[in-house]
């Protein structure tokens, strides 16, 4: 019984009813090794100590051979100094390194030759005339690398996230979730969710196929149904923490709130370094929401700046308290801020019964809206520190003009992000891209429609639409579309 189950199990792998196979081939990524040889410069653009010049595709040789005449090709993967010259004149271009990567193993899994050239801006554009010159060769696409791996199967869908990622990634933390990206934590966890999809639909396929037949163990459909049921345990908990790993990709939105002339202006500007925001004494000079990204404790941030909160001013700066609000609703994280020295006045009571301790009690659209209220200029309280009648909730005493309670501050704001975005030091691989999110909850809704299934053909077919949602998500079968959206975050030479 149990061969025939795995052949089953094989079948269904292949998706036996579906009548496109979900291979990378199908995606519409460049056929393997009908392309042109393509080059370009892998390092940055400018002058510099040495520039990588690359090439992909099946005239990689004779390039490389055209530029090192009349020595022969180097070994495989072995750094050799060379004298490169243009191969139409004879002329001298410079004395570089050269590797030679045969496919398929080579980044894109085609054959693959290096130049690592002294980094001056005329050697690099002799060496890609020298190299244009050579029939068969043209410059790359921008992502045309990495694409061109992707269709060789050398990185999943999102390993080329990963990537993309890591060469942008701007904080520690959006370095290590990317490393992990590239590493094939998502890509392997989404495979071995699709693995229990192909077995729970070879069980039921059995069932459809031999129902009558003795020799069926018992139970097999008891048993898709908590291979299904585990599944869908599995994927809720990821999807409950989707949105961390889309912060740790392009930032938290960090709002800094408070009544007018609290110093808000004053802490986005400590925070990020910059003059961002005019400060003045005078009370309403923030008008707009201006923000920065800013890197907080090691994570992505955008921080923005508010308007001060109160009432009965004019209609530009109401206008200006309205974005405020709204703004605000959208947060991940708030910081509010009071003056320390001015607790009892109208607008501090105010924004205290209306914004933060509402906000400490839970938002009532019960997302989390987490908080951290800040004492600001806390240089101009007595000894005893700041008002005890004001009954605050916890608080972060700081001040912005010499820049004490700076340290606690950055560590309570560490904290919060880890809590927000994820800690990419640990845990399981975070869902990077709505792209992620979208496929992870569409295979949950076709999870459902096998559990409402009226028959067993249609429990088959919802398990087929499921597995397919994940297999999208490594790449299999993705449309031209998608591929060009994530291609496009690459730059020329990747
Ligand atoms: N003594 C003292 N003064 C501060 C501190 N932080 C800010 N100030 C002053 O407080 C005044 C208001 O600062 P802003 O940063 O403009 O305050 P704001 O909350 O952005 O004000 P609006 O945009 O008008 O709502 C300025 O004169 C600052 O120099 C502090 O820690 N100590
Ligand atoms: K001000
Ligand atoms: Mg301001």
């Amino acid at each position: 019984m149990w061969r025939g189950l795995w052949t089953l199990v094989a079948r269904a792998a292949r998706g036996p009813r579906s009548p496109r196979p979900c291979t990378r081939q199908g995606s519409g990524a460049p056929a393997p090794g009908s392309g042109a040889t393509v080059f370009a410069l892998s390092s940055g653009q400018g002058r510099c100590g040495i520039a990588v010049i690359r090439t992909s595709g099946p005239a990689s040789g004779q390039a490389l051979r055209s530029l090192t005449a009349p020595r022969d090709l180097p070994p495989a993967r072995k750094a050799c100094l060379r004298l490169l010259s243009d191969p139409r004149s004879g002329e001298p271009l410079d004395r570089a390194l050269v590797l030679w990567f045969p496919g398929p193993q080579s980044f894109t899994g085609e054959d693959c030759a290096e130049f690592h050239v002294h980094g001056g801006p005329a050697v690099v554009s002799g060496v890609l005339q020298a190299l244009g010159s050579v029939p068969g060769l043209r410059p790359a696409e921008a992502g045309e690398f990495t694409r061109r791996a992707f269709a060789h199967g050398k990185l999943s869908l999102t390993e080329v996230e990963g990537l993309a990622d890591l060469i942008r990634a701007e904080t520690e933390a959006q370095r290590r979730q990317a490393l992990r990206q590239l590493d094939g934590e998502l890509s392997h966890l989404c495979r071995g969710w699709a693995e229990t999809l192909t077995k729970a639909l070879a069980h039921v396929e059995a069932y459809i196929d031999f129902g009558e037949d003795d020799n069926l163990e018992e139970g097999i459909l008891d048993r898709a149904d908590s291979e299904v049921r585990e599944l869908e345990v599995a994927l809720g908990a990821h999807l409950r923490d989707a949105r961390r790993g889309q912060r740790l990709r392009s930032g938290a939105h960090v709002v800094v709130a408070g009544p007018p002339n609290a110093g808000k202006s004053s802490l986005v500007n400590l925070l990020s370094r910059k003059p961002v925001s005019i400060v003045s004494p005078e009370p309403g000079t923030t008008r707009d929401v201006l923000e920065t990204p800013v890197d907080l404790a090691g994570f992505p941030a955008l921080l923005s700046d508010t308007a001060g909160l109160r009432e009965g001013v004019g209609p530009v700066e109401q206008e200006g308290v309205r974005r405020a609000q709204k703004r605000l609703e959208q947060a991940d994280l708030i910081l509010a801020v009071l003056d320390a020295s001015d607790l009892a006045s109208p607008s501090s009571c105010n924004f205290l019964d209306t914004a933060v301790i509402p906000a400490g009690a839970g938002s009532p659209n019960g997302r989390s809206q987490r908080l951290l209220l800040v004492l600001n200029k806390s240089d101009l309280l007595p000894a005893g520190g700041p008002d005890p009648s004001a009954d605050l909730p916890p608080y972060l005493l700081l001040s912005c003009l010499t820049g004490e309670g700076l340290d606690g501050l950055l560590e309570a704001l560490r904290k919060e992000l880890a809590a927000l975005c994820g800690d990419p030091s640990t845990g399981p691989p975070l869902l990077t891209r709505a792209r992620h999110q979208h496929h992870l909850q569409g295979c949950l809704d076709a999870l459902g429609h096998y559990k409402q299934a009226k028959d067993l053909a249609l429990a088959a077919e919802a398990l087929r639409v499921a597995r397919g949602h994940l297999t999208r998500i490594t790449g299999g079968g993705g449309t031209e579309e998608i591929l060009d959206i994530i291609f496009q975050d690459f730059c020329v030479g990747k």
